[in-house]
């Protein structure tokens, strides 16, 4: 086991008469990129305060480097910890420069100017972040991102061994954001560690090696990203619903936020009868947009059944070429019966899913989309067709494109009216 560099124990941490987080244990070795997740108002910030001795502990141990934080004096800590602080505020008559030159405070005495070595660590840092060309602009003449990057480069300039960021992605665009991620990465390969607050789940699977969730009032989970961003921890921090899928081709994770529903509104629910791929985008917009979302019937391995286990609230999925699969068609009978409104995608029919043609006729609000004629998408030797033709004649069906239907979705919460 490595020497730990951080090490926390039982810490409670608040505000006077607000304890925000309590009984939060954990230690970081030299090398590891912790990213530190949670929702707006978790206690992040706190948590780095706290750990950097800017915030009076409410109880429990913070150990830097083996030393308890509040016996190292202020300059030893400083050599020690370098924080990235949200939204400081800098005198703007200040040039990058003199910014990034602040950084090297803990390493001078008043009555030094700073040495060779010291410009050369300056210029250095500001390189890296890609900001030497900025070095003699004011403060007041640059741009947020910009400034982010000035910033960054004072806290390398300070040559610790421990990084404290907190959201220092703050304002940068993509390419910086993933630059900064790919130096913090470098910096953790050269022994630093760093822990860093990230409001970017995808990113934070991708570049960092452990994640800690805050949430509760509590450290909800730590570990790999893939051990810590799963559904349950996620909707516990958000305190909503929250659908993940990780992406193991580009390692990143998709997290989908449900809505946060007003308990007094009644939004409709909407079955869709899709399959062969058809209904994804649908299900997609639907659930997105609010609607409660059921799907039915569509077969495992199709994009429509991963839509559905994403999006929807309640599914059908049959074994794939299944014939007649009885129970399948009862349980998607049940969803049509619950639903304010069925939706019938442009479905491509054939013997297998001739059972989705019938569930829909005993919808009692039946939207069809068309995008092509049903002669072109039966091969089932006309049954579908003849099917198809009685569903269309079927009282208060509205016929309409899939992107006609995206347009018109948003109306489905006046059903009563357009349907
Ligand atoms: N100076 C303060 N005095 C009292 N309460 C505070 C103070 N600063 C923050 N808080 C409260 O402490 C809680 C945690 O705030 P904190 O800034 O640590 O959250 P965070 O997870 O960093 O949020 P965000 O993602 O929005 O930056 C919040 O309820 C906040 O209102």
């Amino acid at each position: 086991m490595k020497r730990a560099i951080v090490n926390v124990q039982a810490l409670r941490a608040g505000y006077e008469k607000k304890i925000v987080l309590q009984d939060i244990s954990f230690s970081a070795g030299q090398g590891e990129l912790i990213g530190i997740i949670g929702a707006n108002g978790a206690g992040k910030s706190t948590l780095l305060r706290t750990m950097r001795g800017l915030l009076p502990r409410q109880g429990g141990r913070v150990e830097l480097l083996g030393r308890e934080v509040g016996t190292i004096p202020e300059k030893a800590l400083a050599k020690q910890v370098a924080f990235l602080q949200q939204a400081v505020e800098i005198g703007f008559g200040y040039t990058s420069k003199e910014v990034v030159a602040a950084g090297r405070y803990p390493y001078l005495s008043w009555w030094q100017g700073e040495s060779p070595e010291d410009e050369k660590i300056i210029r250095e840092s500001m390189e890296y972040t890609d900001v030497l060309s900025l070095a003699d602009t004011p403060l007041a003449n640059i741009s947020g991102g910009q400034k982010q990057r000035v910033l960054l480069a004072k806290v390398l300039a300070q040559q610790t061994p421990i990084l404290f960021l907190d959201e220092p992605m703050t304002g940068l665009d993509v390419v910086y954001q993933e630059e900064i991620f790919r130096f913090c990465q470098r910096l953790c390969h050269q022994g630093k560690t760093i822990l860093l607050v990230v409001h970017d789940l995808s990113a934070a699977a991708r570049f960092c090696s452990r994640l800690l969730l805050i949430g509760r009032g509590g450290l909800l989970a730590d570990g790999p990203p893939t051990a810590v961003l799963t559904r349950e921890h996620l909707s516990q921090a958000y305190g909503l619903p929250v659908q993940v899928v990780h992406n193991p081709v580009t390692g990143s994770v998709e997290v989908f936020a449900g809505l946060r529903r007003n308990k007094n509104e009644q939004l409709p629910r909407v079955h869709v009868i899709a399959g062969g791929g058809c209904g994804c985008p649908v299900i997609r917009r639907l659930a997105t947009a609010g609607f409660e979302v059921s799907v039915g019937v569509v077969a495992e391995g199709d994009s429509d059944a991963e839509a559905a286990r994403i999006f929807a609230e309640d599914y059908v999925i049959t074994k794939p070429f299944a014939d007649n699969d009885a129970d399948a068609a009862v349980a998607n009978g049940k969803l049509v019966a619950r639903a304010d409104v069925t939706v019938l995608c442009s479905l491509h029919v054939g013997k297998n899913n001739l059972g989705n043609l019938d569930a829909a006729m005993k919808a009692e609000k039946l939207i069809i989309l068309e995008d092509s004629p049903i002669d072109g998408r039966d091969y089932t030797g006309g049954r579908a067709a003849a099917l198809y033709r009685q569903l269309l004649a079927k009282h208060g069906v509205k016929v309409m494109s899939t992107s006609a239907f995206y347009h018109e979705m948003y109306s489905l919460h006046e059903d009563e009216k357009t349907v």
